[in-house]
């Protein structure tokens, strides 16, 4: 259990702003912090990190206590175990692939782990390379591997595939949700992007003025629970789960998403990322796949 209670005074452009949160992460949870630009999600890591230090509040993390101002308790970014993960990549660009992920490695994550992690990774082929000759792609899989070789409690990535065009970002997506569950991660991701938020993340914290104004799975706080009447959109499939009886297709509509009820039979023929149009005449919206992905 993480449990994070940050209170810190930022210079807004506006003026000052008070970073007032209070969160608890279980083990193991994916959670996304969302929100416009300079609400605090960046600075919210970078406490949780070591790299800026809070006014007040605590962070312990699976009872050990990283920051407890009352008691000066501050544990320096060393000694915080944190993977972290962020858009520009800052690999070390005079050593290779190799090298770098040999420069971060914990005594105990061993020359065997590395190996296998660079074939989980599918980095054999460019690990004697240097950051400079590598696409986005590859270095931000480079970023993710020398996150992980640092044996992390958690992870942090901020914003870590919004530099990278679309298949590539699906690609590293799932790479992401691989070694979350294979390493048993504890992740917290900043991302702007709702399909990529729906895809991942067992939580969605939503943040406004430094503070939490909403929070949930991902489909309970994105869906429009206005949607209702007469309405015809076309959209993308960012998840398909069978219950007992029925199926529910999670949609993207836009910036929207919205969840559709099915027959299980006609879930067998969706995929993710399929398109298709949502249409609905009462209350029950019907799906129509209009072409696969
Ligand atoms: N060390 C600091 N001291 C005081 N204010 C800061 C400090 N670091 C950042 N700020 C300010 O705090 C506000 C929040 O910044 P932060 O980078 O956390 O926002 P963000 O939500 O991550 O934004 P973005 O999505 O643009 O990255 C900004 O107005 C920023 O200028």
């Amino acid at each position: 259990m993480i449990q994070i209670d940050l209170n810190k005074k930022l210079q807004a452009a506006e003026g000052e702003m008070l970073l007032k949160l209070k969160i608890d992460i279980e083990k193991g949870e994916f959670v996304t912090l969302y929100g416009a630009s300079g609400v605090g999600k960046t600075s919210t890591l970078r406490m949780i990190s070591g790299l800026l230090n809070p006014d007040a509040g605590k962070i312990i993390v699976n009872d050990e206590v990283w920051f407890d101002q009352s008691k000066k308790i501050n544990l320096t970014p060393q000694k915080r175990k944190v993977g972290y993960v962020f858009q520009d990549y800052a690999l070390f660009p005079q050593m290779t692939v190799l090298e770098n992920l040999q420069f971060a490695q914990t005594k105990k994550y061993g020359a065997k782990a590395i190996t296998s992690l660079i074939e989980l990774m599918e980095l054999g082929q460019l690990q004697n390379r240097k950051p400079e000759t590598l696409s986005g792609g590859q270095k931000q899989r480079v970023a993710l591997a020398r996150a992980l070789v640092q044996q992390p409690e958690i992870l942090l990535l901020d914003e870590p595939l919004a530099a990278l065009d679309t298949t590539i970002r699906y690609k590293l997506q799932e790479y992401l949700k691989q070694i979350h569950s294979e390493f048993k991660l504890t992740t917290i991701l900043i991302s702007h992007d709702v399909s990529e938020i729906v895809k991942l993340a067992d939580r969605v914290i939503c943040l406004e003025d430094g503070k939490i104004i909403n929070q949930g799975t991902p489909e309970h706080v994105f869906i429009n629970q206005k949607l209702s009447g007469k309405f015809k959109f076309t959209g993308e499939v960012l998840k398909v789960s069978n219950e007992e009886l029925i199926s529910i297709v999670t949609v993207r509509i836009h910036t929207e998403v919205v969840k559709v009820v099915v027959q299980p039979e006609e879930a067998q023929n969706l995929d993710v990322g399929d398109k298709v149009l949502v249409v609905s005449k009462a209350f029950n919206p019907l799906l129509y796949k209009l072409r696969a992905r």
